[in-house]
């Protein structure tokens, strides 16, 4: 793993454990100035934007893992296979990403649908932005359990690109979304 992707890790550590601290005040007082003292570092030098894969790399790419770098996106490798999307989160997300008690926050099951699919999108060699996403919440999400994604294009019109995915817990579809897509530029 690179030093990147490594940090990015262990900031999503540190935010879980944030969100369900029970230390004292003063602890929580360290270790707010310790985590000031890291921004300041990291704030040295900046990039313009975060580096993404290059939009040429990225068409008809295999793997697919740039997001990872993010530690604002929880962590998932995507993997393109015969024009599908599959991405895993082995250890599934943490409380920091709850909704209801125990249970996933909606707009992060979304937020992970609208990555797939885009990035299926561009695997595809077009530059679309989310035009629509339409999501069906089926079950409950089960926090800290392996959580697994699918995207598929279902049908292409001028500069339209119809996508289908799911989130998957086990067997069981949680999430499901539609995604309409627009070519631009
Ligand atoms: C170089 C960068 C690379 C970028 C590549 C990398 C991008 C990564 C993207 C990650 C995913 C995101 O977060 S994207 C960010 C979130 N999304 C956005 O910010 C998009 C904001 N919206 C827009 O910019 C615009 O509304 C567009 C581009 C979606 C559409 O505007 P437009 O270009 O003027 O096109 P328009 O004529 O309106 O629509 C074209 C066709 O799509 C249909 N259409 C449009 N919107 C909808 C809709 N909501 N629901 C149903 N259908 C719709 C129209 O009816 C039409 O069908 P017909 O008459 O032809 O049949």
């Amino acid at each position: 793993m690179n030093a990147r992707r490594d940090l990015a890790e262990a900031v999503r550590e540190l935010a879980s454990a944030v969100a369900v601290t029970d230390v004292d005040d003063p602890d929580l007082a360290q270790a707010a100035a310790s985590a000031r003292e890291l921004t300041k570092l990291l704030r040295e030098r900046q990039l313009e934007d975060v580096p993404r894969t290059p939009y040429d790399e990225a068409v008809g790419a295999t793997h697919y893992g740039w997001h990872l770098d993010n530690p604002a996106l929880p962590g998932l490798t995507m993997v393109f296979e015969d024009g599908r999307a599959t991405a895993t989160i082995p250890d599934g997300l943490g409380k920091a990403y709850a909704g209801p008690p125990g249970k996933l926050h909606g707009g992060v099951g979304a937020l992970l649908l609208d990555v797939l699919l885009s990035s299926l999108v561009q695997h595809h060699g077009v530059r679309a932005v989310t035009a629509s996403l339409t999501v069906d919440y089926r079950a409950a999400t089960r926090l800290d359990v392996p959580l697994r994604i699918t995207g598929d294009i279902v049908g292409r019109s001028g500069r339209k690109v119809e996508t289908v995915g799911a989130l998957w817990c086990g067997e069981v579809a949680t999430v499901e979304a539609r995604g309409l897509f627009v070519q631009v530029g």
